[in-house]
């Protein structure tokens, strides 16, 4: 049964901390649900747009049939009203909505009331349409047609994906309305990639010319690179800027490129600036926003826990939360926090997938490296179970592998993992994520609230859960003074996971397990105990041991997500929490599964203190090999290349070989003993040693004249002589490699 949320709304114009700026604060049931009514009106026909093809009529459908506060906040009930054609558009499939959430209520007759707005409302609260509603509906009532070169309204996001979801509405809400279809500027188009970024430029202006758009919808670095380099858009006319995430999008990162678009505006405009998270530095972001006299608009959770409410599957613990308490994020989610030590992390998050193994989830990492690390390990770890699929996404991705992984998360209805950067936290609407999961903690604490947000969205439950350290548990309260609901994780989702049980082949290990030669010694299989209700985790690092020992890929992108790890962890903003000199370097290391710790000035003092066990001189780094044949190839050429230069690197490279090959030549020793019925560890004298010799020399004898008297081939013989591995021909011991640091 689902949880109600009772509604207390109010609309109030309050003077703020800024003069002269009115707050219209708004206590609302949350995002997807109805509104309080802002304004109410008649569906008037509104006057048509000059340049655009004849409106459809249609007409709205849901307002007659709707309960009177519905009708109080339908989409028709607004002042001034809305032109038919949007209606038409909001009532008819995919989106039939019939009624406006709060902060739609709330901005879009401020909006058309000639106001500029400074909007924050929870993540998921529909305010996409509450700016693109009021975009369209202020280009269809000019009188005085738009240009083909001219456009009216102008919308900057800061990532390309969510410029890509933006402008995929917009289009929908144009074509509805018989308006050219908006155009879409964003970087790394492939015609960037092979003609370079003026050809990219100048054909967004071919398509603009084709289309003659009203609205762009961009990123600010592109955008910016049209509107200065070439003078064929017309901006004289711009009637609407909007500013999605303007927190992000004012801040220092872009801050010259959004000072160069705005220069460019003109001043009688109307400015929107939207975000989850924005209420903080108003007066800056107004300011440099050019905004002159802004309504902000405060639409506020307030939530009220009904007595009645069952938890139900999808937010099953939330009856914690206290009544009517303002929170930063949407009320139908529960957001969750476990701790437990570095490398215990992925352990738990892999049994925390294969628990949910029918859901859909996004999972944030802290640097791009993280990302390819960790898909890389956990697509390989899952190949067994065949269940999932994992998308990668991050900023380093060109834009065609970014464009397709968003595509088919998407298209998944379950059993799909997003594995992330922040490039993903912001804005995106995929309806059916459960979880939002965060491995690392944000190094802007405001992604918190839009990393969580992406699930949940528009009046759906959804579940949150951030991975902390014992050492950074003062997170948790942070998170509270912030008012975020938050709460530890009940043992019940860390258990161990089905196949356990199931006697499935995916992920069964005994407690513990070692063995004798050289990839297996490093590996030793622990468990994980659960701390609450001793359930056991199986320890996924000895399989990623093996892995790193079988592929140089993943050895390489465990060091270099290591490296940026360090690196960003440096950088977190709450550095009073996140501590670097309490990271824990070198369980780090074993997090990752490194071999070998790289050099790095971070680690300079520190080497031989950390708590890691690198692996011994009997693994020859150098000799793991790429799996991909191609980059093998071309590694073996570099390192011969190498090899022939000599120098420093070759020094170690052929020292590394040559104690490999002493420990090798140490093992196969101790074997032979054994063969003999003797103790490896028993030191012997040197007379015996000398019998050995002798021994030896007369086997080796026997062989020869064996082979000579052709009783024996040589392929036998080899195999006699020198054993198994180098009678085949395996090179293993005569490779050599760089250093994956
Ligand atoms: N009036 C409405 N009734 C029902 N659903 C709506 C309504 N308006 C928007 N939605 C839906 O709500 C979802 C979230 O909307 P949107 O992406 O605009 O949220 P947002 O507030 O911009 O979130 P974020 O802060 O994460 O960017 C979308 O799937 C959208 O289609």
């Amino acid at each position: 049964m689902g949880k109600k949320n009772k509604a207390t709304s109010e609309e109030a114009l309050a003077p703020s901390s800024m003069k002269k700026q009115k707050t219209t604060s708004v206590q609302a049931e949350p995002e997807g649900s109805n509104a309080t009514a802002a304004s109410r009106a008649t569906n008037n026909g509104a006057p048509p747009h000059k340049k655009a093809k004849p409106h459809r009529k249609r007409s709205n459908s849901n307002s007659s049939n709707a309960g009177q506060h519905d009708v109080a906040n339908a989409f028709s009930a607004v002042q001034p009203p809305l032109s038919p054609s949007i209606l038409s558009f909001l009532s008819a499939p995919p989106y039939n909505f019939p009624t406006m959430t709060p902060v739609q209520a709330t901005t879009i007759p401020l909006f058309l009331t000639h106001h500029d707005v400074f909007v924050r409302a929870v993540t998921g609260s529909g305010k996409t349409l509450a700016f693109l509603i009021p975009v369209v509906e202020m280009i269809l009532r000019r009188t005085a047609l738009l240009r083909p070169n001219q456009i009216g309204a102008l919308v900057l996001e800061p990532t390309r994906e969510l410029a890509r979801q933006t402008y995929n509405v917009c289009k929908d809400l144009c074509a509805a309305c018989g308006m050219n279809e908006p155009l879409l500027l964003v970087g790394g188009t492939s015609n960037e990639k092979t003609k370079g970024s003026v050809s990219a430029t100048s054909h967004d202006l071919q398509q603009f010319q084709r289309l003659a758009s009203d609205i762009l919808i961009g990123t600010p670095g592109r955008v910016e690179d049209v509107l200065t380099r070439y003078d064929n858009i017309d901006v004289s006319e711009l009637e609407v800027l909007i500013l999605d995430e303007s927190d992000v999008l004012l801040d220092m990162g872009f801050e010259v490129t959004l000072t160069s678009i705005l220069s460019r505006l003109p001043r009688m405009r109307r400015t929107g600036l939207f975000s989850a998270t924005n209420t903080t530095e108003v007066k800056r972001l107004c300011v440099k926003s050019g905004m002159r006299n802004p309504v902000v608009v405060d639409v506020a959770v307030s939530v009220i826990q009904n007595k009645d409410d069952a938890p139900t599957k999808a937010a099953p613990h939330d009856s914690k939360r206290s009544d009517g308490k303002q929170q930063a994020t949407p009320s139908t989610l529960t957001n969750y926090y476990v701790i437990c030590p570095l490398d215990e992390k992925l352990s738990r998050l892999v049994s925390f997938i294969h628990q949910h193994s029918n859901e859909k989830m996004i999972i944030f990492f802290l640097t791009c490296a993280c990302v390819e690390y960790y898909s890389a390990v956990l697509k390989e770890l899952d190949l067994p179970c065949k269940g999932f699929e994992y998308e990668a996404l991050h900023g380093k991705l060109v834009q065609k592998r970014r464009e397709k992984a968003m595509e088919r998360f998407r298209e998944k209805k379950s059993s799909a993992v997003l594995l992330c950067t922040d490039v993903a936290a912001r804005g995106l609407d995929v309806p059916d994520v459960s979880w939002t999961i965060q491995f690392d903690a944000p190094v802007d604490p405001s992604s918190y609230v839009h990393r969580v947000g992406r699930s949940a969205r528009a009046g759906r439950f959804g579940n949150s859960l951030v991975f902390l350290t014992r050492k950074e548990d003062a997170y948790i309260d942070f998170l509270k003074l912030r008012k975020v609901p938050v709460m530890e994780l009940p043992d019940s989702e860390v258990c161990k996971p089905p196949n356990m049980e199931d006697g499935d082949d995916c992920e069964q290990k005994k407690n513990k397990q070692t063995s004798v030669d050289a990839e297996e010694s490093v590996v030793e299989q622990r468990i994980i105990q659960s701390s609450v209700s001793g359930a056991t985790i199986p320890d996924v690092l000895p399989k990623i041991r093996k892995m790193v020992l079988r592929d140089r890929d993943i050895l390489e992108k465990g060091t270099k997500a290591y490296t940026s790890y360090i690196r960003a962890y440096k950088e977190h903003q709450c550095g009073f929490i996140f501590r670097f000199a309490s990271l824990d370097l070198g369980v780090l290391a074993t997090s990752f599964s490194l071999l070998r710790l790289p050099k790095m000035p971070e680690l300079r003092d520190k080497l031989g203190k950390l708590n890691f066990q690198a692996a011994g001189p009997e693994i020859n780094i150098h000799a793991i090999p790429f799996i991909d044949k191609h980059r093998e190839a071309a590694r073996q050429k570099r390192l011969a290349a190498e090899l022939a230069a000599g120098g420093k690197n070759a020094k170690q490279i052929k020292a590394e070989e040559r104690a490999a090959e002493r420990i090798r030549k140490q093992k196969e020793r101790r074997q032979a003993e054994i063969a003999k019925g003797r103790n490896p560890n028993k030191k012997r004298g040197k007379q015996a040693r000398i019998f050995d010799e002798w021994d030896d020399l007369a086997k080796e004898e026997r062989l020869w004249k064996k082979l000579k008297m052709n009783k024996i081939s040589k392929e036998e013989y080899d195999r006699l002589m020198y054993g198994e591995t180098n009678a085949k021909g395996d090179g293993e011991s005569d490779d050599s490699g760089d250093d994956s640091s």
